[in-house]
């Protein structure tokens, strides 16, 4: 006992004599640092910053001080936070190749030994031929047009629900609607439409897991601030995510283990009425060779998908559904394009997407005024080097916060208002090119799953509109033009009645064209 405690003496003594030597050697050299709260050695900025949650929010407050590039030391964590067109262009396409590694946040751990993408470095071997995986296998617009049968089944499926709880008088949450339906369209594009929530216990076991993930997630972590001290797991952050990714891998291991089985019955005949649904195991439990995928690899590609394709997916729709219902005249011309373009006795298609500039606009517009990530994925690099004249120490920790850049004054007019029409004949688009619009990030680490996020949102919204009158069933406590905090997402609640022949919310497939 008496041994322990003097070699915990060793180690703190080692460790804040080390960091004071850091410290000492820094101002000695005389780099210029990017501005930001005092740093204190050992503990940082910790106790200095105003008491802000989320991180975003914090960051808001403290750029309006330190300005575009500024730095927190928190404990032995340093963080570069970037707040302007010019900084995020800085690091996303001049230094893009430094900083397109991932920060060991303790959530890297749910990365089945070094296979998932999100948390991969871009050192590692498998980064690209993961990458190129992903993009050829998943979310290339061949294979996007190939799954929107799952889009189309999935949404229909959804829409009949809430039709059903109209007509039984019953309010509808929408956005718990538009979170299952993005988590079944998930697990469809995994797995195919039979592995749905509530159709398939497997998945639901797995949901449940992921709705656990979440909540760890946004819990603040001391072993993130103080490295050295992780091994004590103070707050059980550290514990809880090692319980999740068992959970995660025996969850994932049972879909897959039936997937196999359902594919072994398959004949022929059943092959060629539609059974493979285009869904990724499929593909990827039918790879040979050298492309043959390990089980780590299998498993990480699920987890991908539900953690990049579910959350951005839902908070999309349900923030631009929100938006019009407190903007009828967008709403309104919405409808009257949908009716217009495709009128009431058919269904709205993805094929009609392109011919519906509306739609394209008000999706545009939400993901300014509320990006589905209000920063971009943390990034680190291992090197120090130097951006727009200061030096950033190795192994910092960049977020690129997107709220300034796409509410910047001298970028857009009236930057704090709801207009899709701002999109009119501009020259801004999704890809970031700009950098005053990020809504799928920027260069080697960008969002690999535009086009299938895209065609999503873009179809479920329209389909949402064309087939229901909704109204707003009761206000909602945030509002999505004066909220400063981006994370929050309060429920939408509606009312509403079906606008087209009940029948055409029966699925009928669609050819692929
Ligand atoms: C509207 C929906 C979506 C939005 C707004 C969105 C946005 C983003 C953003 C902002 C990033 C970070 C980019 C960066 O750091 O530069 C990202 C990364 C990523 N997204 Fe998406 N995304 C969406 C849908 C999807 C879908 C459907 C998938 C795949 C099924 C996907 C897969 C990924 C992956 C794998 C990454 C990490 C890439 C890497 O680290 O190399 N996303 N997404």
């Amino acid at each position: 006992m008496v041994e322990e405690s003097w070699l915990w003496v060793l180690f703190v003594g080692a460790l804040s004599f080390s960091i004071l030597l850091q410290w000492g050697l820094n101002r000695k050299r005389k780099l210029k640092l990017p501005p930001g709260p005092t740093a204190w050695p050992i503990v940082g900025c910790v106790f200095g910053l105003p008491r802000l949650n989320p991180p975003e929010k914090l960051f808001n407050k403290l750029s309006e001080k330190y300005g575009e590039l500024m730095l927190l030391q928190l404990g032995s964590w340093s963080i570069v936070v970037t707040s302007s067109a010019r900084m995020a262009m800085e690091i996303l396409k001049t230094h893009d190749n430094e900083f397109a590694n991932r920060p060991d946040v303790i959530s890297s751990r749910l990365n089945f030994n070094n296979t998932g993408l999100i948390q991969m470095h871009s050192t590692n071997p498998l980064f690209k031929r993961t990458r190129r995986m992903f993009s050829a296998e998943i979310v290339s617009p061949r294979k996007v047009l190939e799954t929107g049968v799952i889009r189309r089944k999935q949404t229909l499926r959804t829409l009949r629900s809430i039709v059903q709880d109209f007509d039984a008088g019953r309010s509808v949450n929408f956005t718990h609607e538009m979170k299952t339906l993005a988590m079944n369209l998930s697990m469809s594009i995994c797995f195919g439409t039979d592995y749905a929530t509530k159709v398939n216990d497997e998945a639901e076991a797995l949901i449940h897991t992921y709705g656990k993930i979440m909540a760890i997630w946004t819990r603040r972590s001391l072993g993130a601030i103080f490295p050295a001290l992780r091994w004590l797991d103070l707050d059980g952050i550290e514990s809880g995510f090692a319980d999740v990714e068992l959970q995660l891998r025996t969850n994932i291991t049972a879909l897959i283990e039936k997937k196999k089985q359902e594919m072994s019955m398959w004949s022929a005949e059943d092959i060629q009425a539609g059974a493979n649904e285009g869904d990724v195991m499929t593909k990827f439990l039918s790879m040979e060779g050298e492309d043959r995928c390990s089980e780590d690899q299998l498993i990480s590609v699920v987890f991908t998908i539900l953690l990049a394709g579910t959350d951005t997916v839902f908070n999309v729709v349900t923030e631009a559904m929100y938006a019009l219902l407190m903007h009828p005249n967008f709403y309104h011309r919405a409808v009257e394009e949908l009716d217009a373009v495709v009128g009431k006795s058919r269904l709205v298609e993805e094929a009609d997407i392109p011919k519906l500039p509306m739609i394209q606009n008000i999706i545009k517009e939400t993901f300014r005024i509320k990006p589905a990530g209000p920063s971009l994925v943390p990034r680190k690099n291992f090197e120090a080097c130097e951006v727009a004249g200061y030096h950033i120490p190795a192994n910092t920790t960049v977020f690129v916060n997107c709220i300034p850049l796409m509410r910047d004054p001298s970028f857009w007019d009236s930057p704090d208002e709801f207009n899709p029409d701002r999109f009119i004949d501009s020259k801004v688009t999704v890809l970031g090119s700009d950098f005053n619009y990020l809504p799928f990030g920027y260069g080697k680490r960008t969002c690999p799953g535009l086009n299938l996020g895209m065609i999503t949102v873009q179809y479920i919204l329209a389909a949402c509109l064309q087939c229901i009158s909704w109204k707003l069933s009761r206000p909602r406590r945030l509002d999505i033009e004066t909220d400063d905090d981006p994370r929050k997402v309060d429920d939408v609640m509606v009312d509403g009645k079906q606008r087209v022949d009940p029948a055409l919310l029966e699925f009928a497939p669609q050819p692929v064209k």
